[in-house]
């Protein structure tokens, strides 16, 4: 049976009187893949910063597995299993793709057996786990390697891999498939569908329509801050509401199809 995993229930945004996310309702099934879209400045980044706790909420509720987190810190999210990824690569250049993945883990590295735990064992545990991430990730070869010197689509997937090495519940993926060419952009879709297989929550803002087809089991659609439809990715395109957001922006939604 379906069982809701995140629920945003009338929320609301408003930074110095300009409403920016205005009475939004929406859910995300565990184990679902959902997407978020809209045109530009709709007010999707500011729906993942409430979400993961950077902005206070003005009106409305956020809840986690049934527990109200809405005004939970960013950290107290993060170890619910609320994890993040962003739209540029915010790895560290001059350490290993290892070493990075098990900068990852540290949202889970402060109970109490990680204090009372030998470090040789802490280490060698971080080790495995990230080892783990990599090879479920299929890049275990890139391991050792320094990620400045690793292609852009690889060090995307590393990325997901840290995500990974954090236990998520669920994660919310800023244009995860910017900047990646066509090739890159598939291994990153099945990176994404092997990690909804094992179980992960998926909500990804995308501009790609290709990728959100792809991905995206159900996908809602902002503009101007307001929920404006829902549907299959099939089902959104021919909405003559995202049509008619869509035709008023800088974006067309033909044109992200065509890419
Ligand atoms: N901290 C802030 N202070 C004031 N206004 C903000 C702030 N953050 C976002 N906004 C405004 O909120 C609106 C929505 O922005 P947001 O970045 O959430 O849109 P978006 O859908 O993610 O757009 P894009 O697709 O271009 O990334 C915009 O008008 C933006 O200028």
């Amino acid at each position: 049976m379906t069982k809701p995993l995140l629920e945003i229930q009338n929320l609301s945004k408003n930074f110095s009187g300009l409403d920016v996310i205005r009475d939004v309702t929406f859910h995300v099934n565990e184990g679902e893949r959902m997407a978020l879209i809209g045109p530009n400045g709709a007010g999707k980044t500011t729906m993942f910063n409430l979400i993961t706790g950077v902005y206070p909420v003005s009106q409305g509720s956020i809840r986690m597995a049934g527990e109200d987190i809405t005004t939970a810190s960013d950290r107290s999210r993060a170890q619910r299993g609320i994890i993040r990824t962003f739209q540029n690569i915010r790895l560290m250049p001059h350490l290993t793709a290892a070493e990075n993945v098990m900068l990852g883990q540290t949202c889970h590295s402060h109970g109490i057996w990680s204090w009372l735990a030998p470090v040789g064992l802490q280490s060698s545990r971080s080790r495995k786990e990230a080892d783990h991430a990599l090879e479920v990730s299929g890049l275990l070869e890139y391991r050792d390697m320094l990620t400045y010197d690793l292609p852009y689509g690889v060090q995307k997937r590393i990325e997901l891999a840290r995500a990974l090495s954090a236990k998520p519940k669920l994660i919310l993926l800023d244009e995860p498939a910017a900047g990646l060419n066509p090739s890159e952009t598939d291994d990153l879709a099945q990176q994404l569908l092997d990690i909804s297989a094992s179980g992960v929550t998926l909500l990804t803002v995308e501009h790609d329509m290709h990728f959100v087809r792809r991905l995206s089991q159900r996908v809602i659609v902002l503009n101007f801050g307001s929920l404006i439809a829902e549907g299959t990715a099939a089902e959104v395109q021919n909405d003559q509401h995202v049509l008619e957001a869509y035709l008023g922006s800088d974006r067309k939604l033909e044109e992200e199809v065509a890419t």
